[in-house]
């Protein structure tokens, strides 16, 4: 049965000439980005002889694919991508309406405060605070502040009597140091909700790295260290206010590693902890680094860090973050139904999948892979295999982080012969890329070419075929620049650094001796992107892909 409840025939049709039975290396290369090669590309700066070769087979077997906008589900074509709706799209096949924009549609028509979840909560208002915790900036990739700001004046208006918000400061999807104007803005946003009679403050705080919004189980001190401050109000770090908590913590930080800190009253009283009887919501609709907070606000039997307090309160996400677990229970707003994945047909095909990545980016070609459904779709069929992030440093320091690893992993599973697909996510881009460190990104892009030749050497051995691709843009592009494409400098005439994800168009390439002779890619797809690959890839198994998945990106000709 489908998600939906009808019977869905999961047999796909044989593809009318290319073969089954190769193997086949799907390898995502994250934060992996086409654009103008200049010294903050980092991707052009390093060498990177993997990726070079591979693009020299353009346009046949090397193209660009679009990643961000609304070719993988986002409001509009201005959202650079991110992991979460690229995972999807990669092995959806399709392109989903995500969190970000079912939110907006939920706000704008109301919608929101009429479901069980707003309900759910609603009837703590008279007597309880309502929390919000979530991520505070404009980058839309986890959360936005336009959203929370809609949904305190509809909590207000609708009965929220006593407020406290409990902000993540971001820095990673926006720049560093923009998050002292969100809290402005936040703080008076809240003044006027006091003038009108609310009591609404924002209670607690830290940076988004170093408090909460860990993800996949790689650290939990970050949840605990947010926990404390947001449920017991416990912290190191005691404030009258947030602006100047922000301000003066960035004297020794930046915005995404900020210390956690809470808000004090006269008595050095925290304003805001979370007590029996309160409605809290987490207000971040992406699920990746939500899902250990839902954990520890839900679980009953939670034995991950000592909560020490665990008060009777009536939980809700912004949306449900695991479709699988149910987790949480009570939401805002229904998720993409992300249902009939690749991952899940190829499996009923016969496909023996092998994925793996190192913890930070492990959920990314499981996880997301499959619709945001964790566990396996059939376990004789499928092994996943994590390796263990290094923990409490920022990857800079470790440029190389576990790609080496991750390709011998994928090596040996292609060389064994048990696997048809072997799919890995290279995180090197990404993650060294937040950090805003070009230097260090340089060494990153470098190691993930490398495992990328490990992976394409081991696929030369057994005959098989390779798509390499990436899920966004990031180590691309590591400065702010104007419409003109020229580096921006602040006021004090430093260089601006992007630490975010962005805009630009990801390359694919397909080859290996495996590859059927006259495989190409068409040229009637220029528009394609990252919800393309399905179906692509679909036929390199030897399939066709169900009607209505986004096409394939590939043709077979006559030479
Ligand atoms: O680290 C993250 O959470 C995001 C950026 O906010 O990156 P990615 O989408 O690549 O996981
Ligand atoms: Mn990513
Ligand atoms: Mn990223």
């Amino acid at each position: 049965m489908g998600s939906s409840g009808q019977q869905v025939s999961w047999k796909l049709a044989d593809h009318p000439t290319l073969p089954k039975g190769k193997t086949l290396a799907l390898i995502v290369l994250d934060g992996w980005g086409e654009y103008k090669p200049d010294e903050y590309n980092c991707i052009h700066v390093a060498q990177t002889p993997t990726m070079d070769s591979l693009k020299q087979g353009a346009p046949e077997k090397w193209r660009l694919i679009r990643a961000h906008g609304k070719a993988v589900g986002l409001p509009t074509e201005d959202d650079m991508g991110n992991s979460e709706v690229g995972h999807n799209a990669l092995g959806a096949g399709r392109i989903f309406a995500q969190g970000a924009k079912l939110v907006d549609i939920a706000l704008a028509s109301g919608k929101i405060y009429e479901g069980e979840g707003f309900k759910y909560i609603s009837e703590c208002f008279e007597k309880g605070t309502l929390h919000l915790i979530g991520l505070l900036s404009d980058g839309g990739v986890h959360s936005r502040l336009d959203q929370l700001q809609l949904l305190l004046k509809g909590a207000s208006e609708r009965g929220a009597k006593r407020i406290r918000v409990h902000i993540l400061t971001d820095g990673r999807d926006v720049l560093d140091g923009s998050s002292v104007g969100f809290v402005e803005t936040l703080e008076s946003d809240l003044a006027k909700l006091r003038e009108n009679g609310v009591d609404a403050r924002i209670a607690s705080g830290g940076g988004r790295m170093y408090v909460t919004m860990d993800r996949y189980e790689n650290d939990w001190d970050v949840v605990k260290r947010g926990w404390d401050a947001q449920v017991r109000g416990e912290a190191p770090h005691k404030f009258a206010n947030a602006v100047e908590a922000v301000k003066k913590l960035r004297e020794n930080a930046n915005d995404q590693y900020l210390p956690p800190f809470v808000i004090v009253d006269e008595n050095e009283k925290a304003v805001g902890p979370i007590e029996d009887g309160d409605a809290v919501v987490t207000f971040n609709f992406r699920a990746d680094r939500m899902v250990m907070l839902a954990k520890a606000l839900e679980h009953q039997d939670f034995d991950k860090f000592d909560r020490v307090k665990v008060p009777k309160i009536r939980y809700a996400g912004m949306l449900q973050y695991d479709g699988e677990l149910k987790l949480p229970g009570h939401y805002l707003v229904s998720p993409p139904e992300i249902d009939r994945t690749s991952g899940e047909y190829l499996v009923h095909n016969g496909v023996r999948t092998f994925a793996c990545s190192e913890t930070v980016k492990f959920g990314h070609v499981t996880f997301f892979w499959n619709g945001n459904r964790s566990g396996y779709f059939n376990p004789e069929m499928e092994e996943y295999v994590e390796i263990p992030s290094d923990v409490g440093i920022t990857f800079n320091v470790k440029p190389k982080m576990k790609a080496l690893e991750i390709g011998e992993k994928a090596r040996d599973a292609i060389l064994s012969r048990k696997f048809d697909q072997v799919r890995v996510n290279i995180p090197n881009g990404d993650m060294v890329g937040h950090t805003g460190d070009i230097q260090a990104t340089v060494v990153a892009c470098k190691a993930a070419d490398e495992a990328v030749k490990m992976i394409i050497d081991a696929i030369e051995q057994v005959g098989g075929i390779y798509v390499v691709t990436a899920d966004h843009g990031n180590a691309e592009d590591m400065v702010k620049r104007n419409k003109s494409g020229q580096p921006l400098y602040d006021k004090s005439g430093k260089l601006q650094i992007l630490t975010s994800h962005t805009c630009q168009p990801v390359p694919i390439a397909i080859g290996g001796p495996g590859l059927a002779a006259g495989v190409r890619f068409r040229n009637d797809v220029p528009d394609g992107g990252l919800a393309n690959v399905a179906a692509t890839v679909m036929n390199l198994h030897g399939y066709v892909a169900p009607n209505d998945y986004e096409p394939t990106l590939i043709e077979v000709v006559n030479n």
